[in-house]
């Protein structure tokens, strides 16, 4: 199955960006209007970016582009991220819990972005050995997103993921047998150039670093992590663009 927007071919391809955890339509908007490839949607109720499944169809609306709302689970039934995708009209689907590979074939007809939350650097073989195993069944998850592991804390931590596991990515980043990176943990404007350029990942995903309140996206960050993610010159207001310093 094929990722869309498709994957970047040729040398150094533009990262894309993920933006998770709107909770409001118009912020939505805004955050495809700036540029961001796909948004969030956080179906996980003890999450502060909970989003009831039942009141989102007005965000998905109003990107104007289903296929670039990602619908986020921790540990449901795949039935049920099954019939939330569909009655959503949407795609593709974050499981960022502990799903086993199993679950994968169950939702094979969907884009699926598995999570992984490293802590330690021994945690990447750990993520091969659950890939090795989907293999086996014949259906890898789309993408792997990779986060910091925080322990009692499923995700949207804002915390980075440690240099040791970095490094260790860095070396698999563009090994065949790792599907697609999505690079996220603690990014915000200011650090995520750096590790874009650390383990080049596919996609670079932020919650908590571009908002400013929980489920509340503030824009100038959103655009601000985007032109830094592509490494493109800082906006200041009210000056010209800065074209000799770079993203960072
Ligand atoms: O954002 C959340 O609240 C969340 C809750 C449960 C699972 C995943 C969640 N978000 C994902 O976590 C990463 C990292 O978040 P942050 O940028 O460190 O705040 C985020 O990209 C979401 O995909």
């Amino acid at each position: 199955m094929e990722l869309s927007p498709t994957l970047p071919t040729g040398a150094a391809p533009a990262v894309l960006v993920k933006i998770c955890g709107l909770t409001r339509a118009d912020e939505a908007a805004s955050c495809i209007a700036a540029g961001a490839d796909w948004i969030g949607l956080n179906f996980h109720p003890g999450s502060p970016r909970f989003l009831d499944p039942d009141r989102s169809g007005e965000i998905v609306s109003a990107i104007g582009s289903p296929e670039r709302a990602v619908g986020l689970f921790v540990n449901r039934p795949a039935a049920e991220v099954a019939r939330v995708a569909a009655r959503l009209g949407i795609s593709t689907v974050q499981l960022h819990g502990d799903e086993p590979p199993e679950d994968l074939v169950a939702l094979t007809h969907l884009r699926i972005v598995r999570a992984f939350r490293l802590g330690r650097p021994e945690d990447v073989e750990a993520m091969a050995g659950y890939l090795d195993r989907a293999r086996s069944l014949g259906r890898v998850p789309d993408a792997v997103l990779v986060d910091a592991l925080v322990a009692g804390v499923a995700g949207g931590t804002g915390t980075v993921v440690a240099g040791p596991v970095l490094d260790r990515l860095a070396s698999m980043a563009t090994s065949d047998s790792l599907p697609p990176m999505i690079l996220a943990g603690g990014l915000n404007p200011e650090n995520v150039r750096g590790r874009v350029d650390r383990v080049r990942p596919w996609m670079v995903d932020v919650a908590s670093g571009v908002e400013s309140g929980p489920g509340r996206k503030d824009p100038r960050l959103v655009a601000a992590f985007i032109r830094a993610a592509r490494g493109e010159p800082r906006e200041r207001p009210g000056q010209p663009v800065d074209k000799g310093s770079g993203a960072d």
